[in-house]
């Protein structure tokens, strides 16, 4: 995994800013296609959408065996994968984190 778009000064950054950073970071990717990046492999593969769409499939399945384990290291890193894929698959239909937070929000 290699440094965000800021640089990598994510110990910087406040946790409320966190997602808008790594969405930011993925918009980066998108646009960019940079050479080695992961997120940009995601939008450039054979397979698509689908590519996304099955790993989002894969960190739920291992998110639910992290949590069957009573394994809570594994259960935080597995969400965070699971969140990560959720948010490329965002930037794929040109949703984006505010669309979420909007869509939480509503069912206060
Ligand atoms: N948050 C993430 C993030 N979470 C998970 N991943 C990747 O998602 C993949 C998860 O796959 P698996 O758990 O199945 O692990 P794996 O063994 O690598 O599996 P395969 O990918 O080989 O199938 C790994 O390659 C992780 O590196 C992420 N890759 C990138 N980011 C963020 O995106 C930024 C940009 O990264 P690049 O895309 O590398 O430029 C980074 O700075 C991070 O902030």
């Amino acid at each position: 995994m290699s440094e965000g778009s800021d640089g990598g000064e994510s110990a910087e950054i406040p946790d409320e800013a966190v997602l808008d950073a790594l969405f930011a970071t993925i918009e980066d990717r998108k646009e960019r296609l940079p050479e080695g990046s992961y997120t940009a492999s995601l939008f450039t593969h054979e397979k698509g959408e689908n590519a996304v769409l099955e790993k989002i499939g894969e960190e739920a399945t291992e998110t639910i065996l992290a949590a069957k384990d009573d394994d809570d290291e594994e259960l935080r890193a597995e969400a965070a994968d699971l969140v990560y894929h959720l948010l490329v698959l965002f930037a794929r239909k040109d949703l984006d984190v505010a669309d979420l937070q909007t869509e939480l929000r509503d069912r206060f």
